[in-house]
């Protein structure tokens, strides 16, 4: 039985390791899934979360195919104004947009994980509310320049520099940064009762 974590994120890697799931301690694979990120136009964005979630997992699945019995962990983040999804920016003119609107304003952060083995798939949604203090243009232009919002979902990191625009978090703070880590243990047990 093999684990693997279905991800490009060194965010989730870094989590999975807090949870104690570390490469050296308890040996798991990391694999890099390839999948359309495109919403469908009937999506909530509670449906379109979770089943990318679970659809990096299946591709994760796809691509361990030659390990024995794999069980594959995926994870997908979205931040959600007013039913309006922000995922990762396109380039910086677009960081700025969704900083622009997030500035003063209170958010959600959806996080769907999933983890399948082919015959059972478990997922779990996680929602956190995050407000944002104001930001002037100023403020926006130089953390566009840093770099750091070009690879995170609404353009900021709550564990980095974005984390200074963050007045108030309420719900999980692993899972804003890509990994709650409450439910992803929920579903290794899961997975581990089917064993
Ligand atoms: C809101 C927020 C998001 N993020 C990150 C988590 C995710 O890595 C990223 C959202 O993009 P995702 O598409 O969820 O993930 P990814 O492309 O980085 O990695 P993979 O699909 O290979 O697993 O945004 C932060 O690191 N900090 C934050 O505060």
């Amino acid at each position: 039985m093999e684990w693997v974590l279905a991800s490009t994120s060194p965010r989730r890697k870094e989590l999975l390791a807090q949870a104690g799931f570390s490469q050296a301690d308890f040996s798991f694979q990391l694999v890099a899934p390839d999948i359309d990120e495109t919403p469908l136009l009937t999506e909530t964005a509670e449906q379109y979360v979770c089943r990318l979630a679970v659809e990096k997992a299946q591709a994760g699945l796809v691509l361990s195919a030659h390990m024995m019995a794999p069980k594959v962990l995926g994870s997908d983040t979205i931040v959600v104004l007013n039913n309006l999804i922000l995922g990762k920016p396109i380039d910086q003119d677009d960081a700025k947009r969704m900083l622009t609107l997030l500035s003063g304003q209170t958010h959600e952060v959806m996080t769907a994980v999933a983890l399948t083995d082919g015959e059972h798939t478990f997922s779990r949604l996680c929602r956190t509310q995050v407000s944002f203090c104001e930001l002037s243009p100023a403020d926006i232009d130089a953390y566009v320049a840093s770099g750091e919002p070009m690879d995170k979902a609404g353009a900021y990191g709550i564990q980095a520099l974005g984390g200074c625009f963050v007045q108030s978090i309420n719900g999980s703070y692993s899972a804003v940064v890509g990994l709650p880590l409450v439910e992803t243990r929920e579903l290794l047990a899961c997975m581990m009762q089917q064993t």
